[in-house]
């Protein structure tokens, strides 16, 4: 008999999970996965042995699931993972959420109880951080309960440059610095939340990503969640229309460290304001580790309601300032070194330090743009080179174009709420303007390409790759695209 479309489907995610998930993993977790006969185009139905394995896969691979599936059945509407049942039929027990997103860390922890939150501290210029008095009742990080497999191969998606030995420290961020690696070390809980602020490019998400790392290096089971909060704020909103926020509520709760970046975006956003603040509440409650990071100082996030400000007070404030000469200098050599093959005379340096100072990620930008020129052309770097290729970037007559000012025209442009953008929705009529929003992003903006993912709701590097290749495509063969791209690149440069 000839396997069904669905039965085909299966054997390959399998074969792809068992690659991606590494054997102790799959062996445990996924293997005892079967297929629910009558499973076809439009709905996948997969069984486990027991509800407790069941629990386990939905919490940790349910999203992926989807995403697997769909590579292969465009069509698939839901994933449902159920318990198998002795007997004929297996029971359904839910629908898997619709969005699309990469695993969701594990769930282990049942949500605390709410408590009130220590007493106001701020710090905002001491570098010398002593051993604060603990702020919140320490709690031990989850452990993996005997016999649960390492959760490793579900990471939060944590850039593995941003690290604590990549961070150049000089006055201006050592507090921030300082207080990060606190933060990360194992034991007590010493204050938090940490809420890190400073412009645009200064090294936020770098230091929340560092923290991230070696919390986990401490904690190898520890779970740890990274999200930008317009990522909370897409969640939420899914898990409401779902009606369904107790999984969502759950898996923030039950985090060891919390990381959100970006914080001013829930301005305005009452719903989700009030979910955040609850969140908060009970991860501090509970004592676990929360950083937030936002543009300007709690104090100043309009549009977000006082109480949570006031809790984003109450641990430690730290800002990064605009980086000085010396530091820009620093940071170039420090880029350098992860280039051994590659030789940058001392006075491009110099020039590069001296003449873009805006923020750390146009100076990275410039420095990768010289040498990504000069291994394209064969041509070996001097300052002559290096002022012909970094031209207006140099004059500085360059307008700087940010992914969320992208993402609003583009959404406007094809009418669409911004939101759509970085949800999993995958209707053409979302997902192409999503791809040229994410193509624009590569091309008028300095972002890395994991940056870009992220700002798309959490999206793989290779989503991005996959986005800027198929518009490349498109414009040399769809005159409406082409034209359409035009227009926005015209609107964005001004
Ligand atoms: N002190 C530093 N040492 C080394 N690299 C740095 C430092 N500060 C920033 N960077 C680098 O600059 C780039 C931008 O930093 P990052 O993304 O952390 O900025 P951000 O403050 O979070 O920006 P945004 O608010 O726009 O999200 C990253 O590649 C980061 O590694």
């Amino acid at each position: 008999m000839r396997a069904t479309e669905a039965e085909q489907a299966w054997a390959r995610v399998r074969t792809s999970l068992r690659e991606s998930a590494g054997a102790r993993l799959f062996d445990q977790w996924l293997k005892p996965i079967e297929l629910v006969p009558g499973s076809d185009a439009d709905t996948i139905r997969l069984a486990l042995p027991s509800a407790f394995m069941t629990n386990w896969v939905r919490n940790h691979y349910a999203d992926r699931l989807v995403l697997e599936f769909r590579q292969i059945m465009p069509g698939v509407r839901s994933v449902q993972i159920e318990t198998r049942v002795a007997g004929p039929a297996p029971v359904a027990l839910a629908l898997v959420p619709d969005p699309v997103v990469p695993a969701p860390a594990p769930v282990h922890a049942p949500a605390p109880a709410p408590a009130a939150p220590g007493a106001p501290r701020t710090f905002g210029v001491d570098p010398s951080l002593r051993p604060a008095p603990a702020m919140v009742a320490p709690v031990p990080v989850s452990a993996a309960a005997p016999g649960l497999p390492l959760p490793l191969a579900e990471r939060p998606p944590l850039d593995p440059r941003y690290t604590f030995d990549r961070f150049v420290v000089d006055a201006s961020n050592k507090v921030a610095f300082n207080a990060a690696k606190v933060l990360a070390e194992p034991g007590p809980v010493r204050f938090s939340p940490l809420f890190l602020h400073s412009g645009t490019g200064q090294g936020k998400s770098h230091l929340m990503h560092a923290i991230g790392h070696a919390f986990l290096d401490h904690n190898p089971h520890a779970i740890v969640l990274c999200m930008s909060a317009e990522r909370f704020m897409y969640d939420f909103v899914a898990a409401m229309r779902a009606r369904d926020t107790h999984a969502f509520k759950q898996r923030l709760r039950g985090a060891d460290l919390l990381l959100i970046d970006d914080l001013q975006f829930i301005a305005g956003k009452d719903a989700t304001q009030e979910e955040f603040f609850h969140t908060v509440n009970e991860i501090m409650a509970a004592g676990k580790r929360l950083v937030i990071s936002a543009d300007r100082c709690p104090q100043a996030l309009e549009g977000v309601e006082a109480r949570i400000v006031s809790r984003m007070a109450v641990g430690l404030v730290a800002d990064i300032k605009a980086p000085d000469l010396s530091l820009r200098r620093a940071i170039l050599d420090r880029k350098l070194a992860d280039l051994p093959d590659t030789r940058v005379p001392l006075d491009v340096l110099d020039l590069i330090a001296s003449r873009i100072h805006a923020n750390i990620r146009e100076l990275e930008g410039a420095l990768n743009r010289v040498v990504a020129y000069a291994q394209l052309t064969g041509d070996s770097i001097d300052l002559d080179f290096a002022v012909a290729t970094l031209g207006e970037v140099l004059r500085g007559v360059q307008k700087r174009v940010t992914i969320d000012e992208i993402q609003k025209l583009v959404s406007a442009h094809f009418e669409l709420k911004p939101l759509d953008l970085i949800s999993a929705r995958r209707a053409r009529a979302v997902a192409r303007p999503r791809q040229i929003a994410m193509y624009l992003a590569k091309r008028l903006t300095t972002r890395s390409l994991p940056e870009i993912g992220r700002k798309f709701g959490g999206r793989d590097h290779s989503t991005v790759i996959h986005a800027v290749r198929r518009i490349e495509e498109l414009r040399d063969t769809d005159r409406d695209i082409d034209a359409a791209v035009r227009v926005l690149i015209r609107e964005l440069e001004g």
